[in-house]
């Protein structure tokens, strides 16, 4: 397992020293971990591939604190790859697998799929791609997702984003979201907002204690809160990814 020398933060971290804090952690362990890869696995010609240990963020949030929105505009200014579970669960319903009718009722009942189907999803995702930076968006929802992620992968993610937004808002903006999505409506959005708070503020708060967590303020416009994301990952650039 990685080693990282990291602070045991609270929850609320999104002080610039604090910020900077937790980005210097970030680079420091990272140039360690791509150090240690080199030494330990040189390959032809002494240069390592250090670039096989992708950098994972995860992002989090309610439903409807923008999440997705976020990504697509981090993926736009640093290139992430954005693999979406909610996304990656839709497709596997659309293709008629054999999950598929399960992940539709869950999913219209605001539940959680089973973690053995949403990281093999994702794994598959990450291993089939050609990238060394992915924003995992809506994942994990629960500690079991976590503990399952984190033994089928075999690491941690890097850093962990979590869009703080009142329910009133999350609220307004899934029912005004117009995807045609079966669980963007008020019961199934009322059990998702108890499902988030029951089994996702635990990853949170794990997340937090390990000192890897920012939480970006998601009131505003997406404008002005891509404007606190973006100095997450401007000042990560990059001895850590390459
Ligand atoms: N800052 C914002 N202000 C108002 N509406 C927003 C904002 N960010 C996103 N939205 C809209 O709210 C809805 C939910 O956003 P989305 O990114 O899909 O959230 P999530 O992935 O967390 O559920 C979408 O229709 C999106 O266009
Ligand atoms: O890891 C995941 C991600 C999503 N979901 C299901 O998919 C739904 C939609 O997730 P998505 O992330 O697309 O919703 P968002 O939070 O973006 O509105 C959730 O309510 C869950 O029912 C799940 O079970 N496990
Ligand atoms: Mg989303």
């Amino acid at each position: 397992m990685w080693r990282r020398v990291a602070s045991l933060s609270p929850l609320v971290s999104s002080s610039k020293s604090r910020l900077l804090n937790q980005v210097q952690v970030a680079y420091g362990f990272n140039a360690w971990q791509m150090f240690s890869t080199q030494v330990l696995n040189p390959v032809e010609g002494g240069v390592s591939d250090s670039r096989r240990t992708p950098f994972v963020t995860f992002v989090l949030g309610g439903p409807g604190s923008g999440k997705g929105t976020q990504c697509t505009r981090i993926v736009e200014t640093f290139g992430f790859t954005h693999l979406s579970a909610g996304d990656l669960l839709r497709r596997e319903i659309s293709s008629n697998s054999e999950n598929g009718s399960m992940i539709l009722s869950t999913i219209k009942e605001g539940k959680i799929v089973p973690s053995v189907v949403t990281v093999q999803l994702i794994q598959k995702a990450i291993e089939t791609s050609d990238s060394d930076k992915f924003l995992i968006d809506g994942f994990p929802r629960t500690e079991e997702n976590r503990i399952a992620y984190e033994r089928v992968i075999g690491a941690e993610p890097d850093i962990v984003l979590f869009f703080d937004c009142p329910e009133e808002e999350m609220v307004k903006r899934v029912l005004n979201r117009n995807q045609g999505r079966i669980d963007d409506n008020i019961d199934t959005v009322k059990e998702r907002l108890k499902v988030f708070a029951e089994l996702n503020l635990p990853v949170i708060k794990h997340y937090s204690k390990k000192g890897k967590l920012y939480k970006i303020d998601g009131t505003g416009s997406e404008d002005e809160i891509f404007e606190r994301v973006r100095p997450v990952f401007a000042a990560l650039r990059y001895p850590v990814l390459f």
